[in-house]
C-alpha cells in the first residue's frame, strides 16, 4: 500500500480494499492468537490437575526427606556429643583423679583419703558443666601450684560452701599434712568453715578473726621470701619444680582463706599491698589465696562468680554455665577432716627403704671415708653418716624399741651396698638376746652371707670375754695397721692406701649393740675392754679401723662416763627418740622427735649441729634376703662365710685337720681338744700331752653331759692323731651318768687303736699296773702288773682294739714307748676302792693313781679323768695337804672360782663364775691365765 500511494493518488476504494484486507489479516491474526491461547489454556488446566494429582506424595516424600535429614544430623550430635563428653570426662578424670575429682557419692566420713604423691596435684571438681545426668562433664578449678581463687557473688552461704569443698578436696589429693589453711574470717570467726576445724588438732587449720589479716598477710609474704631463698636458692623456679626434680616436696602448701569483712570494712593500703604482693609471688612458693568478697589482682588469679541459684561461671570455663556440687555433708566433712588429721598425726610416709641404695652396687672407694644415707632430712634431702678421719666413731642411743636395729640395717645397707669388700669389713655383735645380726652370715633356711662381714655375733649376752675377743682382735690388726703405715711412711688410711695399693686395707666397722653390757659389771673383762675401747678409739681413726657402740641406755656406764677421752672419739652421735645423755645436757632434741626419727649430731652432740632423719623401714625379711642375695652373688671369688657366733648354740665338733706324720705325736705330743674358745677365729681349746711332768687333764664339776663332752673331745681328737694301732687307750667307767659317753669313746677308739674297757672292778688293777710300769723305769711295760690283781685276773672286763689282750689284761702290746691315755669317767666314784689296802704293806690304789699322775706322763701315760668336786680330787691326791702339781691342766665346770685356788698360780684362785655351757680352762704350761671354753657338741 505504501508502494501504491506512491504511483498513484488513493481512492476511497482503494482505501476501504485497504482498510478490510487490514481488517482481515487483523482478524485472522486475532484468530489464530485466540486458537493459542485456547490450546495453551488446556495445556495449562492440564498441567494443573497433573500437579494437582502429584502434589501430596511428593510433600510426603520431602516431609521424609526432611525427617531423615533430622534424624541423621541428631544422631551425628549424639555421636559427637557422646564423643565429647567421653573425651572431656576423661580428661577431668586424669586432671582431677581420686578424691580431687571424685562425687561426694563416692566419699565416706571416716575414710583415709589414698592421697597420690603430692607433687602434682591437678584440678580441683567444683560442679558439672551440663545438666543433662548422662552427659555429666565436671567443672574443674586450679589451686595448688597454679592458681589463686576469688570467689564472687551475693550467694555468700554458697560460695562458703564451695570454698570448704575446694579445701577438702585440695587436702585429700595431697599428702596429709602438705596443706595448710589459714581462715581469716572476721565475720563469723571460723564459723564459716567451722566444718574443716577437726584439722585443727593436727596444726593443719588455724582461724583467725578481725585484726588477723595484717599478720598473715606478713606472715605469708614472709614465707615466701624465706622459701626463695633458701628452698629455692635460685636454682629453681618454684616449689612445683623442685618437687618434680628430685622427687620430694620439702614445703607445704599453704592456703590462705580471706573471707571479706561483712561490715564492709575496707584493706588498708598496707594489707592491699602486702596482699598483691602475696598474690603475685605466692602461687611458686606453694602459697594460695582464696578470696570471698575481696579481690584478687594478678595473671594466676581465677575467679568464680556464685548465683543463688546454686549455678557459677569461672574464668575457666567462660561462658558455660557450672552446676555447682551441693557442699559436702557436715558429718563427711568432719569425718573426713578428722581422718586426714590422724594421718597428718601419724606423719607422713618415710622415703622408701630403697631410697638408700645406689642405682649400681660397690661404686665407691673407702678410701677417704665411709659415707651411707641413713634417711631424709626435714628438707626431703637423704642425710648421710660419714666415718672417716672425722667423725671417726659413732654412739648410737635409744631406749628398747626405738629403733636402732633398724637404724642399724638401714646404715649397714647403705654401706654394704656402696662399698665392696674390699673397701669395708664389718664385725658386728649383739650383746642382747635375739638374733638381729645373724641375718647376715649363712643359716639353715638361707645359705647366704653380707660378703663383708668378717664375724658376727649373736646371743653374746653372758659371754662378754667374745667382746673382749674381739677388741683384742681389733687391736690386733690396728697394730698390724700401723706398723704397715709406718713401714710406708702414711699418716693415714688414705695415704697407706696409695703408698700399697696391693695390700688389703678395707675401712673396718665394728657395731657392737648392747655395748654396755660388755662394760656392765666391775672386773677385769671391763677394764681390759675399756682399756682397748680408748686405744681403739684414739688411734683407729687414722687406721680406717671405726667403732659403732649402740645402747639403749650409756648414762649407767661408769666405766664409759669416767674416761671422758674415750666418750670424747665418739664425735657422731645418733640419738633415737628419747635417748638419754648420747646429745649433749643441753640437747634436748631427741625429747622431741617422733618415732621413727633420729638426730644425727657430727659434733658430739652439741645442738647447733643436729639433724633430724626420718627413717625407712629397713625390718622387712623379703627385701633383705632379696638385698643380700645380690651382693653374695657379686662376691668376690673366694670370699669366705663369716665366723658365727651363737650364745645360745653348742659348737660342733671340729672336722679335724689329716693325722700328722705319725713320728711327730711320738716326739713333741699330740693335742687333745677340750672344747671352743671363746674367740673371733672360735680357734679350739687344745691340751699337748707331752712328757713333761703335770700332762694330765682333770675335769672338775658335777655337770655330767659336759664333763664327758670334754673327755669325747679330748678321746676323739688323740685317737684320730696317731696312726692306727699306734696308740693305746683306756677308758674307765665308773658311774652309770657317763655310761653312754665313755660307750661312743670306747667304741670309737676302738675302730683305730686298741681301747680297753675298766669298770670299778678292775680300776685298781689298771692304776696298779700302770703305776708299776711308772715305778720301775727299765721294765717293760706291763710287766709288773701285781699278781692276781683284778685286771689281770680277766674275767669280766670288756675291751676291744688293736692290741688288746684276749683275757682282758692292761699289758702295752706296743712296748714301753707306745701312749697310753686313760679316760676317767667319774674317778671320785670309786674312792672306796681306791683307798682301800690291798693287804699290810701293799699300797692302795690311791696311791697307785698318785703315782701315775705324778710319773706317767715322762712314761708316756696320761690320765684324763673327771672328778665331780675339787674336794674329792684333793682326797684321791692325799687329802687336806696333798699337791696338785700332778694336775697340769683342768677345766673347771660349775666350780666357783676360789676352789680352785690350789689348782692355780694366782692367789684366791681365777676370777669365774660358772654358768651353764661355759668352763674354765687352765694349762699351767702354757697359759698365765685361765680361759673360757665351750665344751664341744661331740656326734656319738
Ligand atoms: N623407721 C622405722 N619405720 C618403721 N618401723 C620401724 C622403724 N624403726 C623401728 N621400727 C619398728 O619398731 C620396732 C622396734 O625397732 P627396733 O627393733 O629397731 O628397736 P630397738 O631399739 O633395736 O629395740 P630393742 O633394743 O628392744 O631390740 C620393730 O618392729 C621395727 O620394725
Amino acid at each position: 500500500m505504501a508502494e501504491q500511494d506512491a504511483a498513484t493518488p488513493p481512492t476511497s476504494r482503494g482505501i476501504v480494499a485497504a482498510v478490510r484486507r487490514e481488517l482481515a489479516a487483523a482478524r485472522h491474526a486475532a484468530r489464530s492468537m485466540q486458537a493459542a491461547t485456547a490450546a495453551a489454556r488446556v495445556a495449562a488446566v492440564t498441567q494443573l490437575d497433573a500437579v494437582r494429582r502429584s502434589a501430596p506424595k511428593r510433600r510426603a516424600e520431602l516431609d521424609a526427606a526432611r525427617d531423615a535429614a533430622l534424624a541423621d544430623a541428631r544422631a551425628r550430635w549424639e555421636r559427637e556429643g557422646a564423643k565429647l563428653t567421653a573425651a572431656l570426662s576423661g580428661l577431668a578424670e586424669a586432671a582431677a583423679p581420686g578424691t580431687a575429682g571424685s562425687p561426694w557419692a563416692q566419699w565416706r566420713p571416716g575414710m583415709k583419703p589414698d592421697q597420690q604423691a603430692g607433687l602434682a596435684p591437678g584440678l580441683l571438681r567444683i560442679g558439672t558443666l551440663s545438666h543433662a545426668a548422662e552427659r555429666t562433664v565436671p567443672a574443674l578449678v586450679p589451686l595448688l601450684d597454679t592458681a589463686h581463687l576469688a570467689v564472687s557473688g551475693d550467694a555468700t552461704g554458697t560460695a562458703d560452701g564451695l570454698i570448704g569443698a575446694v579445701l577438702l578436696r585440695a587436702l585429700a589429693s595431697v599428702p596429709p599434712g602438705a596443706v595448710r589453711i589459714s581462715v581469716y574470717d572476721p565475720g563469723q570467726l571460723g564459723g564459716a568453715l567451722a566444718g574443716l576445724a577437726p584439722l585443727s588438732p593436727a596444726g593443719l587449720i588455724s582461724f583467725l578473726g578481725p585484726g588477723g589479716l595484717a599478720p598473715l598477710l606478713d606472715d605469708l609474704a614472709e614465707q615466701i621470701r624465706r622459701i626463695n631463698e633458701n628452698v629455692l636458692g635460685g636454682v629453681y623456679l618454684s616449689v612445683a619444680e623442685l618437687a618434680a626434680e628430685t622427687g620430694r616436696r620439702p614445703e607445704p602448701w599453704r592456703v590462705a582463706v580471706l573471707l571479706a569483712d561483712p561490715n564492709g570494712a575496707e584493706l588498708t593500703r598496707a594489707e592491699r599491698a602486702q596482699l598483691d604482693r602475696v598474690a603475685r609471688t605466692g602461687v611458686a612458693a606453694g602459697v594460695h589465696l582464696i578470696s570471698r568478697g575481696i579481690e584478687l589482682t594478678g595473671d594466676g588469679v581465677e575467679t568464680i562468680t556464685v548465683r543463688s541459684d546454686g549455678t557459677a561461671r569461672t574464668s575457666l570455663t567462660g561462658e558455660l554455665p557450672v552446676r555447682l556440687d551441693p557442699a559436702p555433708a557436715q558429718p563427711l566433712l568432719t569425718g573426713v577432716c578428722r581422718a586426714l588429721a590422724e594421718q597428718a598425726t601419724a606423719g607422713p610416709p618415710p622415703v622408701p627403704f630403697a631410697a638408700l641404695l645406689p642405682d649400681e652396687i660397690w661404686q665407691q672407694s673407702s678410701a677417704d671415708a665411709l659415707r651411707a644415707p641413713i634417711g631424709e632430712g626435714t628438707d626431703g634431702r637423704l642425710v648421710e653418716l660419714v666415718l672417716g678421719d672425722d667423725p671417726p666413731h659413732a654412739l648410737i642411743g635409744g631406749p628398747s624399741g626405738s629403733g636402732k636395729t633398724n637404724l642399724l640395717y638401714c646404715w649397714l645397707a647403705a654401706l654394704a651396698t656402696r662399698y665392696s669388700p674390699g673397701e669395708l669389713s664389718l664385725y658386728l655383735l649383739d650383746f642382747k638376746e635375739g638374733v638381729s645380726f645373724a641375718r647376715f652370715a649363712p643359716g639353715t633356711r638361707d645359705p647366704s652371707w653380707l660378703p663383708h662381714v668378717r664375724l658376727v655375733g649373736v646371743n653374746v649376752n653372758s659371754d662378754r670375754e667374745f667382746g673382749l675377743a674381739l677388741l683384742r682382735h681389733l687391736a690386733e690388726e690396728l697394730k698390724r695397721r700401723a706398723a704397715a703405715a709406718k713401714q710406708h711412711e702414711a699418716a693415714k688410711l688414705a695415704e697407706l692406701r696409695a703408698e700399697d695399693p696391693a695390700g688389703n686395707w678395707p675401712r673396718i666397722v665394728a657395731v657392737i649393740d648392747e655395748f654396755q653390757v660388755l662394760l656392765g659389771a666391775r672386773d677385769a673383762v671391763t677394764t681390759e675392754a675399756v682399756d682397748l675401747l680408748e686405744d681403739l678409739a684414739r688411734r683407729g681413726r687414722s687406721q680406717g679401723i671405726h667403732l659403732v657402740l649402740a645402747s639403749q641406755d650409756v648414762s649407767g656406764i661408769e666405766a664409759l662416763w669416767g674416761r671422758s677421752g674415750l666418750v670424747a672419739q665418739f664425735t657422731l652421735r645418733i640419738a633415737l627418740p628419747k635417748a638419754r645423755r648420747i646429745l649433749s645436757d643441753v640437747n634436748l632434741a631427741a625429747e622431741l622427735i617422733p618415732r621413727c626419727h633420729a638426730v644425727v649430731n657430727a659434733d658430739s652432740g652439741v645442738p647447733a649441729a643436729n639433724t633430724i632423719v626420718r627413717l625407712p623401714d629397713a625390718g622387712d625379711r623379703a627385701t633383705w634376703v632379696g638385698l643380700q642375695e645380690q651382693l653374695w652373688s657379686a662376691r668376690p671369688e673366694g670370699g669366705e662365710p663369716p665366723r658365727l657366733f651363737d650364745g645360745d648354740a653348742r659348737p660342733l665338733f671340729p672336722l679335724l685337720p689329716p693325722p700328722p706324720a705319725p713320728e711327730l705325736p711320738a716326739s713333741v705330743g699330740a693335742v687333745a681338744l677340750l672344747g671352743e674358745t671363746i674367740d673371733v677365729t672360735g680357734r679350739p681349746a687344745t691340751l699337748r700331752l707331752n712328757r713333761a711332768p703335770g700332762r694330765n687333764l682333770a675335769v672338775l664339776g658335777t655337770r655330767a653331759d659336759e664333763a664327758c663332752a670334754v673327755l669325747l673331745a679330748a678321746g676323739h681328737a688323740l685317737g684320730s692323731q696317731h696312726a692306727p694301732g699306734t696308740a693305746r687307750f683306756s677308758v674307765l667307767c665308773l658311774d652309770s651318768d657317763a655310761a653312754t659317753a665313755a660307750k661312743s669313746l670306747h667304741a670309737a677308739l676302738s675302730a683305730r687303736h686298741r681301747c680297753d674297757w675298766h669298770t670299778a672292778e678292775t680300776v685298781t688293777a689298771l692304776l696298779a699296773d700302770l703305776a708299776a710300769e711308772c715305778a720301775e723305769p727299765g721294765s717293760p711295760a706291763g710287766a709288773a702288773a701285781p699278781q692276781g690283781s683284778p685286771a689281770t685276773a680277766g674275767g669280766s672286763v670288756p675291751h676291744s682294739g688293736a692290741g688288746a689282750q684276749g683275757d682282758g689284761r692292761v699289758q702295752g702290746a706296743g712296748g714301753r714307748d707306745q701312749v697310753h691315755y686313760v679316760f676317767g669317767f667319774a674317778m671320785d666314784a670309786v674312792a672306796g676302792r681306791l683307798a682301800a689296802k690291798p693287804g699290810p704293806g701293799l699300797p692302795s690304789g690311791h696311791e697307785h693313781l698318785r703315782t701315775v699322775l705324778a710319773r706317767g706322763p715322762e712314761r708316756r701315760t696320761h690320765l684324763l679323768c673327771w672328778w665331780r668336786t675339787v674336794a674329792r680330787l684333793r682326797d684321791d691326791l692325799g687329802g687336806p695337804g696333798a699337791r696338785f702339781d700332778a694336775i697340769g691342766a683342768w677345766v673347771a665346770l660349775d666350780v666357783h672360782g676360789p676352789e680352785l685356788a690350789a689348782l692355780y698360780p694366782q692367789p684366791g684362785g681365777p676370777a669365774w663364775h660358772p654358768r651353764t655351757g661355759r668352763a674354765l680352762h687352765f694349762d699351767r704350761a702354757v697359759q698365765h691365765k685361765a680361759q673360757i671354753i665351750i665344751p664341744y657338741e661331740v656326734a656319738p
